[in-house]
């Protein structure tokens, strides 16, 4: 696992001030846009999930990037895929969650057809800074009929401490 998370890491590549002075954006592209990569990323996303989180039956990932992790995985592991998406993208009945940004408000939906009461979900995403995002698709789920059972990204940004008070939070690649 340690040497395929490092060629994970090695391939991504780093852009400082990117898309604002101060950030340093890390760009998952690299991974999708070879196939060797591809399989690698669906290995350690399989090999995770299958030991940390083995009752899940559904994978609901985040816009935009969350969607390339979850279909990396899912049907290898045997699970449907669900999106969240930013307002208005879904059609149908949607359960909504609004959030703070730092400036104003967003909201998130998700389809409420998508779910079932059985259903035991993990989120995914491939990044994890504030938490903001992740702790609007926590409470999205939690107001539906389904069990959240845990959440992964590929890369956490250790210092900004967005995972703190997610539970059964799990992450692969730290900076
Ligand atoms: O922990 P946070 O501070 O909330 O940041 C993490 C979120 O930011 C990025 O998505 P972004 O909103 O840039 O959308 P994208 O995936 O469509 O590029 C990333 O993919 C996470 O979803
Ligand atoms: N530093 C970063 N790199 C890539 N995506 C991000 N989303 C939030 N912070 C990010």
């Amino acid at each position: 696992m340690e040497e395929k998370l490092k060629q994970l890491n090695d391939c991504m590549t780093d852009h400082p001030d990117f898309p604002k002075p101060g950030i340093v954006f890390k760009n998952i592209m690299p991974l999708f846009s070879d196939p060797e990569r591809m399989k690698l990323l669906g290995d350690v996303l399989e090999e995770t999930i299958r030991e940390k989180f083995p009752g899940c039956t559904k994978l609901v990932g985040l816009e935009s990037r969350g969607f390339l992790m979850g279909m990396a995985v899912a049907s290898r592991l045997g699970v449907g895929f669900v999106p969240i998406r930013k307002k208005g993208k879904l059609p149908g009945e949607v359960v909504r969650q609004e959030y703070t940004l730092e400036y104003g408000t967003d909201v998130v939906e998700i389809e409420k057809a998508s779910l079932e009461a059985t259903d035991k979900i993990v989120l995914i995403d491939d990044l994890i800074a504030t938490g903001g995002t992740m702790k609007a698709a926590v409470k999205l789920i939690g107001s539906t009929e389904a069990t959240l059972v845990g959440a992964l990204c590929l890369i956490e940004i250790d210092f900004l401490k967005g995972k703190e008070g997610i539970d059964n939070f799990v992450s692969l690649i730290h900076i």
